[in-house]
């Protein structure tokens, strides 16, 4: 750093691969262009700046995540960080159709992986009369708070605004269940705002293929709004890791005879008592296994990934 430069700090609203949208400590939104080819900036990243005399700004350092939201890529090898430093994954579903609920179980899984509060968000209820499937108040009974809304007609939306207040909460769902309706319903004014500032970057809000954090008016933290995807695979997870990403399958197995237990077919598994007694749910019980398997397999491609 020159005498000449200075370094401030700063939160990223959105990174466009080659230059980030900052939130920096001095009140001002910077574009910033990023050092060397290392640093991989996302959304919610805590970042160094060094500002230069002629007004440029240079992402310098990224500092160290408290949590990354990724999915798979490469094949299953890797993971593509899509945001960082939150603390609420929100699972936003939305019925006609009802989507295949093993999404929302990786979604969880996710979530429970990353030390991350979790909840489910029912939009579109004025779409239907139809009753909910079980398997959503199965969630509900697994101690997931499930909120139900209406972005268009402004339902439900008080109850979820008080639950995400200062939490930095990461919006993720299928494409087309209403994401970016709920955020701007949630941010009311002040999306608008957001949107005018990464309009200059010349990266329009709807730019689906960046995550953006949008503060909330006079609060920490803010909503981080993801591009839709029709699915959604976790990044690669030791297997001996996949029994504690479903709470219930957690819980039961600490009552199995052998404590590095799959819960698949060994003797004295209390895992697979409570699914015979029906204490825990066929549906979860299944989607457990096929995440436990699909881990299998990527650590067998993939020799040395996941080091014992
Ligand atoms: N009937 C009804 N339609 C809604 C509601 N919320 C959103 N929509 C509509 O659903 C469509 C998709 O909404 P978006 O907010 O763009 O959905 P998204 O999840 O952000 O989609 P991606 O950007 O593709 O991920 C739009 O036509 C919305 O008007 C709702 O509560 N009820
Ligand atoms: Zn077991």
């Amino acid at each position: 750093m020159s005498a000449s430069e200075q370094c401030i700090h700063g939160q990223v609203l959105a990174s466009y691969g080659s230059h980030a949208l900052v939130d920096c400590e001095d009140g001002e939104n910077r574009e910033c262009s990023i050092k060397g080819k290392r640093l991989r900036p996302v959304a919610g990243d805590r970042v160094s700046i060094t500002l230069a005399d002629n007004g440029g700004a240079v992402i310098a350092h990224i500092h160290e995540r408290e949590s990354e939201l990724a999915r798979q890529s490469g094949g299953g090898r890797h993971a593509q960080v899509l945001a960082a430093n939150l603390d609420t994954l929100v699972v936003v579903i939305a019925p006609e159709p009802w989507p295949e609920p093993g999404i929302v179980d990786r979604y969880l899984a996710a979530a429970e992986h990353l030390g991350l509060q979790a909840l489910i968000v029912l939009n579109k209820i004025d779409l239907t009369a139809d009753e909910e499937p079980d398997w959503l108040s199965e969630f509900e009974t697994l101690g997931y708070g499930v909120f139900r809304t209406s972005a268009e007609r402004g339902t439900g939306l008080d109850a979820l605004r008080a639950r995400l207040a200062r939490h930095t909460a990461s919006l993720v769902g299928q494409s087309g269940v209403g994401k970016s309706s709920l955020l701007n319903r949630l941010m009311g004014e002040a999306i608008a705002r957001t949107g005018e500032i990464s309009d200059r970057s010349g990266e329009g809000r709807h730019t689906t293929t960046t995550a953006f954090l949008h503060r909330l008016p006079g609060q920490p933290g803010g909503l981080i709004d993801s591009p839709g995807v029709r699915d959604y695979h976790l990044p690669p997870v030791p297997p001996e890791r996949v029994p504690f990403l479903f709470r219930e399958i957690r819980e039961a197995g600490s009552g199995c005879r052998f404590n590095n237990c799959r819960h698949r077919n060994e003797p004295g598994c209390a895992v697979m008592d409570a699914v015979d007694a029906g204490a825990i749910a066929q549906r979860r019980y299944r989607s457990f296994l096929r995440l436990l398997e699909q881990m299998e397999t990527i650590g067998e491609r993939n020799p040395g990934l996941f080091p014992r």
